[in-house]
């Protein structure tokens, strides 16, 4: 039987450390969030969620939950903090972000490990997050707006295609590979019944192609991780091992983590007696290579008349509005990233690039959801205070209309807990609720947490 395949190769790779393997087994999964430093501290946040427990040994800003269906959460909503397995934040750990960076985010959907990265980033240097699959990718994006990451691109490419365009464009970058999920199996119960040793050797494949794609796009002297969450040796050793022998130009090197169990000398792969469901992660350097050689971005700036159009409906909804590099598509409003870290995307399948601040209709500007979201509270004109215990901001994120007083008819933001929710406009007294529809969720009230 299959299943007892899937047991008598665990014995194998985990040697004496099987038993402590299968008293997991029957436990309930691990779950955890991490905070999104880019919004709100860890000190903040942790006293508003009193489910919120010990610190995950994975991440600095990983914290155990014990309760289910968080999404629901309007700090969740807010971007306060994102719904993470503890030991897929070891990935972004091992990576070790700098302020500066540039790093590409390879198989990034739905987000949990981008928005790590941005958080790291800390609004400086670039995150580029791919997603080959069209709906992940939107997906992706909506994590990335909700956590309010600004200096993001986000893209639906081919891995070879993407890394033959910007070959040595990056510092860093992460390939957390689609794999067979082993490390999954407390999660999903049910998935344990479809395991096969075929399946498992058809992900091997697929990864090997998709960390030859991202060699290239290392640049000389720069660090690649490679992670899956399944425990199978060909799909982890084996495909690193494999990667070695074509690549001689990357050396294994420490990843820098004093947790899990050691395996090829510098790797870790992590088991649920470590206080996760499990992760392999690998870490490499480029020794030598080419430096990115395409063209950069060339940034024009909008013409006169739309600039203005611009500017005056930012300094009508914003207090000290400064956005640096305009950029219109269509009738789409953009703030890049910082212009000089961007390389040329004609060409590229780019879902976003920086934040998107509105759209140009007919005699007017509308607003986007991501403008409210990559800014803070007090960088609004009008703002509605609300704490994630209030009813009002239940009813927000279920997209009622709200009475509000003291505002001057137009554009504001909902807040819980000094973090921006969404937008809203104030007509005679009253708030419309302007949650995009797709976000909206009934009755966090219900869930009685
Ligand atoms: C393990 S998941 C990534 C999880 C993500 N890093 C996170 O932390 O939220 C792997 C991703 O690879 C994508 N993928 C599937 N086939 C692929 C391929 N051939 N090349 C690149 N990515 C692929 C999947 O759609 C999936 O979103």
């Amino acid at each position: 039987m299959k299943m007892n395949d899937y047991f008598e190769r665990m014995k194998t790779v985990l040697g004496e450390d099987y038993d402590r393997f299968l008293e997991t087994v029957d436990k309930p999964a691990y779950k955890a969030i991490r905070v999104n430093t880019l919004k709100i501290q860890p000190e903040e946040l942790l006293p508003l969620l009193s489910f919120a427990g010990d610190q995950v040994p994975f991440a600095a800003t990983g914290y155990y939950v014990d309760v289910e269906k968080l999404g629901k959460h309007p700090l969740h909503h807010a971007g306060a903090f994102y719904v993470q397995e503890p030991s897929a934040m070891s990935a972004v750990t091992a990576l070790h972000v700098e302020p500066g960076d540039k790093v590409l985010d390879l198989c990034a959907a739905p987000g949990g490990k981008s928005t790590q990265i941005a958080a790291d980033l800390n609004g400086t240097g670039l995150l580029w997050a791919n997603e080959i699959v069209r709906p992940r990718a939107h997906i992706l994006l909506s994590n990335i707006e909700r956590m309010g990451v600004k200096n993001a691109v986000v893209s639906n490419m081919k891995p070879d295609v993407l890394c033959d365009r910007l070959e040595g464009f990056f510092d860093k970058v992460l390939v957390d590979a689609p794999c067979s999920g082993e490390g999954m199996f407390r999660k999903d119960k049910e998935a344990i019944y479809e395991w096969s040793v075929e399946h498992s050797l058809s992900c091997a494949e697929r990864q090997k192609a998709i960390i030859h794609s991202a060699a290239a796009a290392v640049k000389p002297g720069g660090v690649m991780v490679y992670s899956t969450c399944t425990f199978s040796p060909d799909e982890n050793e084996g495909v690193v091992r494999h990667f070695l022998s074509e690549h001689p130009e990357f050396e294994l090197i420490d990843t820098g983590c004093r947790f899990g169990t050691p395996t090829l000398e510098h790797a870790i792969r992590i088991y649920p007696f470590h206080g996760g469901e499990g992760h392999f992660v690998a870490k490499f350097r480029k020794l030598k290579g080419k430096n990115y050689k395409g063209k950069m971005f060339t940034y024009f700036e909008p013409p006169r008349e739309e600039r203005i159009e611009i500017e005056k409906f930012i300094c009508d909804i914003l207090r000290n509005p400064y956005f640096r590099h305009y950029h219109v598509i269509d009738e789409r409003i953009l703030n890049l990233p910082d212009v000089e870290l961007l390389p040329d995307l004609e060409g590229m399948n780019i879902l976003r690039a920086g934040v998107k601040l509105g759209d140009f209709k007919k005699n007017r500007i509308e607003p986007h959801h991501n403008l409210a979201t990559s800014l803070t509270p007090y960088d609004f004109k009008q703002r509605l205070i609300m704490s994630c215990e209030d009813i009002a901001a239940a009813r927000y994120i279920s997209g009622e209309e709200l009475e509000i007083d003291n505002w001057i008819n137009g554009w504001g933001v909902a807040t819980v807990n000094g973090v921006t929710l969404g937008l809203g406009k104030a007509v005679d007294g009253h708030l419309k609720n302007k949650y995009p529809k797709g976000l909206r969720t009934l009755a966090w009230k219900d869930l009685q947490i």
